[in-house]
């Protein structure tokens, strides 16, 4: 039995950080960063049936064409998404009376609509980006159980690098991939960093000691020779937490930052504003 220390439930019998209750999700659930994208998602919906606000976490539930989906802010950074996603788990895979796991357990499929920099010069600005995988230097999976995506490339990329600690590799979904087409949908490989400055080379008014490996991360070649792609702060503990909790994830980034050339987006919402439409009906197709 699950102590009230361990999994922590609000007088409502709701979860500590999100305020939610089993019936209040769906099983495709959309991870935004910003709580105010949250909105952004379900004003294409046919109807909202659920609006929970807690902290930077933020919940709509509602249909769309159909469908029932579940839209949630994380806020930035793993560490949130540790939260997100084991009290979602908890939600479905525990049992919140008898505070035990369920023997029959569900999968949730998860896709992050996100934003993120470029690594690499040739890669436009506003180009969507669904990560393969993802390099978490934010240590979150260093906590949890071995997982099963080979990490033999991240000991390589700790090589190359020479003075980061070492970083864990995570993986999307390929079936929920699939749902994104390549064309649309472009593939890469994703830093997952544990800041938005000097982790992903910037520097404003103190110095970047570490601002010239990322020249060297822009050239390491993987395994089948494919580059690291681009810089954000969620997906690999996404990635991470999906793979050992049994749910799908994929995520998808637009694009609005170039790091190599110094560029950023100039229309930011509209980029972000089509990401969204595309990809909710590429859920329902
Ligand atoms: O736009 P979101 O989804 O928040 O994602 C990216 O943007 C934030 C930094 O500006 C980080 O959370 C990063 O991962
Ligand atoms: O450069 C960027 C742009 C968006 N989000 C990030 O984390 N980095």
């Amino acid at each position: 039995m699950l102590g009230p220390s361990e999994l922590i439930l609000n007088s409502d019998g709701s979860v500590y950080h999100l305020n939610l209750l089993p019936e209040d999700i769906s099983t495709t659930i959309i991870t935004v960063g910003d709580p105010h994208r949250v909105g952004e998602v379900s004003k294409h919906f046919d109807a909202i049936e659920l609006v929970r606000e807690n902290r930077e976490f933020v919940t709509h539930t509602g249909t769309y064409k159909g469908k029932r989906i579940t839209v949630i802010s994380t806020g930035i950074g793993t560490d949130n998404v540790d939260i997100v996603l084991n009290e979602l788990d908890a939600l479905v895979n525990i049992d919140l009376n008898a505070r035990m796991p369920k023997s029959e357990l569900t999968s949730l499929d998860f896709v992050r609509i996100g934003t993120s920099g470029a690594l690499q010069s040739d890669i436009p600005l506003g180009t969507w980006l669904l990560s393969s995988s993802a390099f978490g230097y934010d240590d979150l999976l260093h906590f949890y159980s071995e997982l099963n995506t080979s990490q033999e490339a991240a000991e390589d990329l700790q090589k190359y690098i020479g003075r980061l600690p070492l970083p864990y590799r995570a993986a999307a979904s390929t079936s929920l991939s699939e749902v994104f087409p390549e064309t649309d949908y472009k593939r890469g490989h994703t830093l997952t960093m544990p800041g938005f400055y000097a982790p992903q080379g910037r520097a404003l008014r103190i110095g970047n000691p570490t601002a010239d490996i990322f020249h060297k991360f822009a050239e390491f070649e993987l395994e089948d020779g494919s580059r690291l792609t681009n810089l954000e702060m969620e997906t690999a503990g996404l990635y991470g937490l999906a793979e050992l909790l049994g749910h799908r994830a994929v995520s998808i980034s637009v694009l609005l930052a170039n790091r190599m050339n110094g560029e950023f987006h100039d229309d930011p919402k509209g980029a972000m504003e089509n990401l969204i439409l595309h990809t909710l009906n590429c859920l329902v197709s």
